[in-house]
């Protein structure tokens, strides 16, 4: 199966033309297990699938390192972009992807005439416990939500950007939370049906965020791209941050922006590492 490798700020997937590798029939579970093993695989966060579409451009199908189909992936968004055009997928610089979470609008940034970036429309963020989706009733919000672990009590506020978040901030510095003990306790924990995405963040500034992130199917990643709009939007919901910041996260920074019609976009890079042949026995 030829593949491309791609990180968006150190998130790293493993891009596949759908319209040219055989996909179907595939066990997608397991070939995202092997593939994004680090050791017996490529190696990623996750692997993506561009394929056919009959409501948009194309259709992205995201899957986590651990198996599990993600409704959707900032990140991968990006590079999903910059892969179409620079495979001659597409000639747009502006597409729309299908995705289980809906209509995703990225756009190349060009800078010289040469592409720098990658700006999405990421959409409109959900609030409410029965779009999170979050225990408790449906149409109550979820800010300051108590979550024990280990006897330690963190609050956050749960926001859905097409995939559940649950956004923790911190006065002590992030970069000192103990992620893989931490993280899993609380994306497992019975608040959330669905699991859920976990942000820690730190605010610098009224425009500036660090934040550190468990990945749901994925663990700790460098940088997640619904994680960082879901945390400026929290910040800005919860009177912390403007609603437009820079969040510098491990593997890069991200520029997020809540637009006043409540749309969310994401600016960030997309960087191709290597091209290759995986021989998938599964
Ligand atoms: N693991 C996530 C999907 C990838 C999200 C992240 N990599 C991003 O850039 O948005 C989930 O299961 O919701």
């Amino acid at each position: 199966m030829q593949f491309s490798k791609w990180h968006g700020a150190g998130n790293d997937f493993v891009i596949v033309n759908g319209f040219k590798e055989k996909v179907a029939g595939l066990d997608l579970a397991a070939a995202g297990r092997l593939v994004c093993d680090r050791h017996f695989g490529v190696g990623a966060d996750g692997l993506v699938f561009v394929l056919p579409s009959d409501s948009a451009d194309f259709r992205m199908q995201i899957i986590n390192s651990d198996g599990s189909e993600a409704e959707m992936c900032g990140n991968a968004t990006r590079c999903v972009a910059r892969y179409l055009y620079e495979q001659g997928l597409t000639d747009k610089t502006k597409v729309t992807l299908e995705t289980l979470a809906g209509p995703i609008r990225p756009e190349l940034v060009f800078t010289d005439g040469k592409v720098s970036g990658v700006r999405v429309d990421m959409g409109k963020p959900r609030f409410k416990r029965g779009e999170i989706p979050m225990s408790g009733p449906a149409e109550d919000g979820a800010v300051n939500v108590p979550v024990t672990v280990d006897g330690r009590t963190y609050y956050g506020i749960g926001v859905n950007m097409g995939n559940p978040h649950f956004v923790i901030f911190l006065d002590e510095d992030v970069r000192k939370v103990e992620l893989p003990v931490t993280g899993p306790k609380i994306e497992t924990d019975a608040l959330f049906p669905r699991k859920t995405n976990v942000e820690f963040a730190n605010v610098l500034s009224r425009g500036e965020l660090r934040m550190r992130v468990w990945e749901r199917g994925a663990g700790v990643t460098l940088a997640c791209g619904t994680g960082t709009c879901a945390t400026v939007v929290a910040g800005a919901l919860s009177g912390r941050c403007d609603r437009t910041a820079q969040v510098h996260l491990d593997g890069g920074d991200l520029t997020i922006e809540w637009a006043e019609d409540d749309r969310v976009f994401m600016t960030g890079p997309a960087v191709e590492v290597f091209r290759g042949e995986f021989l998938l026995r599964i």
